[in-house]
This record gives C-alpha cells, sequence and structure tokens, in this order.
C-alpha cells in the first residue's frame, strides 16, 4: 500500500488511490458498484444531516460546539468525501479535473460582483 501523504499536502488521487486500496486488501470491489456507491454516498450525507438536525442555524466555526461534536462532523464530512471520491473512479471520471472544469462553467454562468448598485 502506498505510504501515508503528509496531511496538508492530501490530493484527491491520494484519495482514490487509498480507497482503491481499502477495497482491494478486503475482496469488496465486488460491491463497489456505482450503483451501491450512490447509495452508501446518500446513507453518510443522511448521517451528516443528523449532526446539524434540530440544531437551529450554527455560528461559522461552529465556536459554540463540543470537540467531539467536531470530530464526528469531520468524520461524516470524510465518508460522504471518501464514497464520491470512490464513486467518480469506478464511473471513470477524474473528478479532480471535472470540479475545475464546473468551477469554469459555474463563473461564466454567474458574473464577478463589479461593485455598481442595483
Ligand atoms: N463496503 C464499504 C464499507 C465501508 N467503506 C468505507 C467508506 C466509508 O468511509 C466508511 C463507511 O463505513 P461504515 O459503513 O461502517 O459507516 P460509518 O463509519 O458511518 O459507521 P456507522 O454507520 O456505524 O456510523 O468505510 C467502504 O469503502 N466500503
Amino acid at each position: 500500500m502506498a505510504e501515508t501523504p503528509v496531511a496538508e499536502n492530501i490530493t484527491l488521487e491520494d484519495l482514490r488511490k487509498k480507497m482503491e486500496d481499502f477495497a482491494k486488501e478486503r475482496d469488496w470491489e465486488k460491491y463497489h458498484s456505482p450503483r451501491n456507491l450512490l447509495l452508501a454516498l446518500i446513507g453518510e450525507v443522511g448521517e451528516l444531516s443528523e449532526i446539524f438536525q434540530w440544531k437551529g442555524e450554527v455560528p461559522k466555526g461552529l465556536s459554540d460546539w463540543k470537540e467531539e461534536e467536531k470530530v464526528h462532523l469531520g468524520e461524516e464530512l470524510s465518508d460522504v468525501l471518501l464514497y464520491l471520491v470512490r464513486l467518480s473512479d469506478i464511473c471513470g471520471v477524474d473528478l479532480g479535473k471535472a470540479a475545475l472544469r464546473k468551477i469554469g462553467l459555474n463563473a461564466i454562468k454567474y458574473p464577478k460582483f463589479d461593485g455598481s448598485p442595483l
């Protein structure tokens, strides 16, 4: 298995490879079909939503949250990201490239604020 990358420099490619290795090492590739991964992703989005459920609006930075709540949030965000990365890989989509292209399309669709009043 590839060496664990330094956390600050992690790339989508590092995560893609780690998920590929994780599935291979467990003989789980047969379960990682596009549909299964999509359902797993949606399930994790549900778990992420539960963290915010019934809380009302929360401050940016989550300044009043306990450390363990933030750790839990990080875990659920990671599950969503990891399944998204794996789903993209299994579908043959280069997620980094696709996301950069989409940001470009968004910028064309929604022009920058030019400072002039409405
Ligand atoms: N068939 C699987 C099962 C798990 N995972 C990986 C991707 C996710 O990052 C994490 C999901 O694990 P769990 O299904 O155990 O989900 P949770 O970690 O959210 O646990 P729980 O649902 O008990 O809170 O493990 C995977 O790649 N393929």
